[in-house]
C-alpha cells in the first residue's frame, strides 16, 4: 500500500508539473517500473526498447515471451490492436480508455467513476513525447467471442511518429512493425485526414504490402481512421457513419484526380481487408491545456464522453475482435512471437529493409511458428502419455505413439497455410522430424530410468559378482588352487569397492563420471557379454570420460605432431 501512494503521488506531482525535466521524466519512470515490480502490478511492458543516441530499436524478446507464452493464452488465437500516429495526440490517453473497457466489459458503465483519475499507459500533457518504442499492455484479455471461440487481446502502445528526436527511418520502422503486427491499427489522425496522412500511411505499409505480394490476401486486416478534435459535425456527423461518409469522400478515386493521388489511394485499398472511420469531437480545453487535469471524467466534455462510449465498443466488443491472420491463416500467441522477432531483425538492419528480406523473413516465421505450432502438439501429447511424472511403459509401445504423434505433427505442419513455397517448407519440416526424433530419445531415457529393473541393475550385478566370486574363492580354495582363490578374492574386492562407489555416487550426486563408467560395466555383465567385450567396454565408458582415459592403459590418440614427423 505504502508503494501504490507512493507511486500515485508521484504520478500526481509528474501529470501537475509541465516543466520536468527530461531526466527527471526518467527518474519518475523507473520508480514507476520498481514500484510495479515491488506489489506485482499489471502496467504497460517496453516490448520494442528505443535506444537513445540513434542507436534504432531492440526487441525485449523475454518481456515478449513472458506475455505470449503465458500457459492461459499460449496457445489461443491473437487479437492484437495497436494505436499509432503522429506524437503528441492523445494516443496513449484513448488506450486508457480501452483498457478499462476490457476490465469491465460486461458493465455498462465501464468508463469508471467520475473522479477516478486515468491511468494504465502513461500519457501526459506538454509539447514534449511521452511514449518510446512500443509498449504492450503486461496482460493479455481473454474474451469469449459469440462464436463460441476465445481468443487473447493485446492492447499496443506505440512512439507517436514526427517527434523531434525521430528520424523518418524510426517512424516508418515503428509505424510498419506495429501494423504488421496488428490486426486492428487504429490510426489516430489530429481535427482532419490530411494528403500527407495519406502519403505517410502509403509509405509506412509498403513493406507489409511486398511482404505479403505472393499471396493473395490483403496484408493488413483492420485500419480505422481516427480523427481526433473533429470540428466540422454540420458536415459530417460524429462517430462511425459521420467517418463512413467522410472517409468514402476522402479515400474516393476518380478520373480526374491526379496520378499521385490515385496511387496513393488505390494502394491504402488493397493494403486492408477493411478501413473505416470514427470522428472523435474535442474533448474540451481543460484536457488540451490544464497541466493539473489527471483524466478525471467530469473535466472532460460530454459530447466526447458519449462518443468514446460508441468508439471503444466499435473496436474491443467480443463480436467486433479480428483475429490477427498472416496470409490467411489464424495466427496464436505463440506464433505470434516468432513473426515479432522476424520482423524486428530485419529492421534493425543498417539499411531500411530490402523488400525481398521482408518477404523471407515472412515466409520463415511462418514456417517457424508452424513448427513451433506443431511441436508443440507433439509434446503435449508425449508429456500426457509418458512426461516425468506417468509411469513406466513398454519401450515398444513408446515408439508406436512417438511415430503416430510424429506423424500427426508433420501432418499438423502441413496443413498450416505457409508462404515460401515448397523448397522452404521442406526444409523446416524435416527440421521439425529431426527436433521430434530427438524428443523421442530423451522420452526413451526418461522411460528407461522409470523401470525399477534398470534402476536396480548396477547394485544387483555387483552384488551378484560378489557372491559369485566368494562363492568361486571358498570353492578353489577347497580344491586347493590358493592362486585362483586369491584372484576370486581380489575380484570380490574390486566389485565390493565398485559397488561401495556406485552407492556414494548415487548419493552424493559427486563423481558421476564414475558412477557413470561403473554403470556401463554392469550393463556389460547382466548382458552376459564376454570378458573381452567387458573390458573394452570399460575403456570406451573410461576413454569418454576424458580425464579418467589418462589412466587406461593401451591406445592412446596419436597427436597431430606424430603424424607430421612421420610424414617427414
Ligand atoms: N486536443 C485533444 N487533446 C487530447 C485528446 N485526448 C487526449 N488529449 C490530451 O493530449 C495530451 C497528450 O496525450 P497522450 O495520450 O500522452 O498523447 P500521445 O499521442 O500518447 O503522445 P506521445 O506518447 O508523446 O506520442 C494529453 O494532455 C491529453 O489530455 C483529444 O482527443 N484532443
Ligand atoms: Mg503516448
Amino acid at each position: 500500500m505504502a508503494h501504490e501512494s507512493r507511486l500515485k503521488r508521484r504520478t500526481i506531482f509528474l501529470k501537475g508539473d509541465r516543466a520536468l525535466s527530461s531526466d527527471m521524466r526518467r527518474e519518475e519512470k523507473e520508480v514507476q517500473k520498481e514500484v510495479q515490480k515491488e506489489v506485482g502490478a499489471v502496467g504497460p511492458v517496453h516490448i520494442v526498447l528505443a535506444h537513445e543516441d540513434d542507436q534504432g530499436f531492440s526487441l525485449d524478446e523475454e518481456a515478449l515471451e513472458r506475455l505470449l507464452l503465458r500457459e492461459e493464452v499460449v496457445d489461443l488465437d491473437v487479437v492484437v490492436v495497436s494505436v499509432a500516429g503522429a506524437f503528441r495526440k492523445g494516443k496513449s490517453f484513448l488506450l486508457d480508455f480501452l483498457l478499462r473497457y476490457m476490465y469491465n466489459q460486461s458493465s455498462s458503465s465501464w468508463m469508471g467513476d467520475a473522479e477516478e483519475p486515468l491511468t494504465g499507459f502513461t500519457w501526459r500533457g506538454g509539447c514534449e513525447r511521452e511514449t518510446t518504442g512500443i509498449q504492450a499492455w503486461g496482460q493479455l484479455f481473454l474474451v469469449d467471442r459469440p462464436d463460441g471461440s476465445k481468443v487473447a487481446v493485446m492492447l499496443m502502445d506505440t512512439q507517436g511518429a514526427f517527434d523531434s528526436q525521430s528520424t523518418v527511418r524510426d517512424c516508418a520502422t515503428l509505424f510498419a512493425l506495429s501494423t504488421m503486427v496488428s490486426s486492428i491499427q487504429v490510426y489516430n489522425l489530429s481535427q482532419n485526414v490530411q494528403e500527407d496522412d495519406l502519403q505517410h500511411l502509403q509509405l509506412f505499409t509498403e513493406y507489409g504490402r511486398l511482404a505479403m505480394e505472393q499471396t493473395n490476401e490483403k496484408p493488413f486486416q483492420r485500419l480505422m481512421f481516427l480523427v481526433r478534435d473533429w470540428s466540422y459535425p454540420y458536415e459530417h456527423p460524429y462517430g462511425l457513419e459521420g467517418g463512413h461518409s467522410f472517409l468514402e469522400k476522402r479515400l474516393q478515386v476518380t478520373q480526374q484526380q491526379h496520378e499521385e493521388l490515385q496511387t496513393v489511394r488505390r494502394h491504402i485499398h488493397s493494403c486492408f481487408s477493411s478501413i473505416s472511420c470514427f470522428l472523435l469531437p474535442h474533448p474540451g480545453l481543460r484536457v488540451a491545456t490544464n497541466p493539473a487535469f489527471d483524466g478525471r471524467l467530469t473535466d472532460i466534455d460530454e459530447d466526447f464522453k458519449r462518443e468514446l462510449f460508441c468508439l471503444v465498443p466499435t473496436l474491443l466488443a467480443p463480436e467486433n475482435l479480428v483475429v490477427k491472420e498472416i496470409g490467411g491463416a489464424k495466427l496464436t500467441c505463440r506464433d505470434l512471437l516468432h513473426y515479432f522477432k522476424a520482423y524486428m531483425k530485419i529492421y534493425q538492419g543498417e539499411e531500411l529493409p530490402h523488400p525481398k528480406s521482408m518477404l523471407q523473413a515472412t515466409a520463415e516465421a511462418n514456417n517457424l511458428a508452424a513448427v513451433a505450432g506443431a511441436r508443440a502438439l507433439y509434446t503435449k501429447s508425449m508429456e500426457q502419455l509418458c512426461g516425468g511424472d506417468t509411469p513406466y511403459m513398454a519401450p515398444l509401445e513408446l515408439s508406436r505413439r512417438h511415430h503416430a504423434l510424429r506423424l500427426e505433427a508433420v501432418r499438423h505442419f502441413r496443413s498450416v497455410k505457409k508462404m515460401g513455397g515448397e523448397e522452404l517448407c521442406r526444409r523446416y519440416q524435416e527440421q521439425l522430424e529431426a527436433e521430434l526424433d530427438l524428443s523421442h530419445a530423451s522420452y526413451s531415457k526418461l522411460n528407461d530410468g522409470k523401470n525399477i529393473f534398470r534402476a536396480v541393475r548396477t547394485p544387483a550385478t555387483l552384488l551378484g559378482l560378489v557372491f559369485l566370486c566368494y562363492a568361486a574363492s571358498l570353492f578353489t580354495g577347497l580344491l586347493g588352487a590358493r592362486w585362483l582363490a586369491s584372484m576370486c578374492h581380489l575380484l570380490m574386492g574390486v566389485a565390493l569397492v565398485a559397488l561401495l562407489t556406485w552407492l556414494y555416487t548415487r548419493y552424493s550426486g559427486e563423481l558421476r563420471p564414475l558412477g557413470h563408467v561403473i554403470d556401463r560395466v554392469a550393463a556389460a555383465l547382466w548382458e552376459q557379454k564376454t570378458p573381452h567385450q567387458v573390458f573394452s567396454k570399460l575403456s570406451e565408458a573410461l576413454r569418454s570420460r576424458g580425464r579418467l582415459a589418462r589412466w587406461l592403459p593401451g591406445r592412446r590418440p596419436r597427436l597431430a605432431s606424430n603424424n607430421n614427423l612421420k610424414k617427414n
